[in-house]
């Protein structure tokens, strides 16, 4: 078994891609049947302990300073790290248990493949400080927020701002953060670099090349990767990257002429008019319907007959229409962490959305019926999911 693990599995096959996505479908039965009912719903209560050893990791910076080579005693980590030792040591035998650090000789510390990760990578350092210090304290109070204002689709009526103690929102929560809106950037950048996230389904899954010296906008596009991935492949294109707070963004230099950033909130008119494409990746979904709607009703005075409107986003996978593994990503994205661990796996996100600001991961058909209700000249494309991406493309074109 170890063996087989050692063994990498080649992606590019598809019948050995095939075969591993079935087995990680499989490995949660293949847990509840050697664990049993009881202890798996035990080991789902528990699973916050995880978030107290990594947010000690994070906070303090420990992968960071455990040498990358050497081990290091407990001694000289509590002095570095400024925690004391015994505490230290029993936080650090439970993230070994997860196969963060391992203890080589008794009371040194080395790193794992995947505690050195946390301490190159700063991205997944990013990401790791945005999911324990705002994300999880935020879903602590979500069933809260749900008792207190139900059915809301209110961005303002959720844990964080019980958490808050005023009516606020997960964005403008998360740009007071200490580490700066760059974090968060950094944070969103490691979920594209994910598996079945990466730019490279927009670019190739588009006809790009039909629109030749033209102009795309990319509304919610945080640091820009994915017009940055489009641009290399198609030198005629010319990108406005919009977000809440552009700032301190960067491109390389060969692409600075073609890529620009501006401050814009989906929720004010569109002020670049006459583009070719207008497209959301992975932005409506953290919103409810009345906020897409009204980003739709926005666009409208800014589009010339024939412009496109792309959203790449998730699609909702019916119950026992996919992989549950894959279901339940896709729903733990909206709130019954348990229930949607249990039942699905599509449904992390949608939970995650609903926990943090009342947002939804929508069944295809949804994304259909929220461009006839904005304007009935959106005319509706289709919708596909290229092999291997957890989003689908859905294409409008604007028909006067
Ligand atoms: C989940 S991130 C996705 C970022 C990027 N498109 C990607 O695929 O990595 C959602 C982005 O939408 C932005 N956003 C949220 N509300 C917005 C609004 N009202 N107007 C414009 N952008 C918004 C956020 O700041 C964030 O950068």
């Amino acid at each position: 078994m170890r063996t087989a693990l050692a063994t990498p599995v080649d992606v590019s096959d598809k019948a050995a891609q095939t075969a591993r996505l079935d087995i990680i479908d499989m490995i949660p039965d293949l847990q509840l049947k050697l664990i049993g009912e009881q202890a798996m719903i035990r080991n789902m209560t528990w699973s916050p302990l995880n978030l107290v050893t990594l947010q000690v990791i994070s906070r303090c910076k420990i992968a960071q300073h455990v040498p990358l080579d050497t081990p290091i005693s407990y001694t000289d980590l509590s002095a570095i790290c400024s925690v004391p030792e015994h505490p230290l040591k029993r936080l650090l035998r439970h993230a070994m248990t997860n196969r963060l650090f391992c203890e080589p000789t008794k009371n040194h510390v080395a790193h794992t493949p995947a505690s050195r990760l946390l301490a190159a990578d700063k991205k997944l350092d990013s990401w790791v400080f945005f999911l324990v210090e705002y994300f999880w304290p935020a879903t602590t109070r979500a069933v809260d927020a749900m008792q207190k204002w139900p059915g809301s689709s209110n961005p303002t009526e959720v844990g964080v701002s019980l958490i808050a103690g005023e009516q606020t929102t997960w964005f403008k929560e998360i740009a007071k953060a200490d580490r700066g809106i760059a974090s968060f950037r950094d944070s969103m950048a490691v979920v594209s670099e994910g598996e079945g996230w990466q730019d490279l389904y927009l670019v190739e899954n588009f006809p790009w090349g039909e629109i030749g010296k033209g102009v795309v906008v990319d509304i919610g596009g945080a640091s820009g990767h994915t017009s940055m991935a489009i641009a290399e492949a198609y030198p005629d294109l010319k990108f406005v990257v919009q977000d809440l707070h552009t700032e301190g963004n960067d491109v390389p230099a060969h692409l600075k002429e073609r890529i620009t950033f501006m401050d814009h909130d989906m929720l004010n008119p569109q002020p670049i008019k006459d583009a070719d494409v207008y497209f959301w990746r992975a932005v409506l979904h953290n919103h409810p319907d009345s906020v897409v709607l009204k980003s739709f009703q926005n666009l409208i005075p800014a589009l010339k007959s024939g412009a496109k409107i792309i959203i790449q986003d998730f699609g909702l996978t019916a119950p026992g229409e996919g992989r549950l593994a894959d279901e339940s990503y896709e729903r733990q994205v909206i709130l019954l962490y348990v229930l949607s661990w249990i039942f699905t796996k599509d449904r992390m996100m949608d939970v995650m959305m609903m926990s943090l600001m009342n947002g939804k991961e929508r069944e295809r058909e949804e994304w259909k019926a929220l461009f006839e209700e904005a304007d009935p000249r959106y005319k509706w494309g289709g919708a596909m999911r290229p092999d291997g991406s957890r989003l689908w493309i859905y294409t409008v074109t604007w028909e006067p």
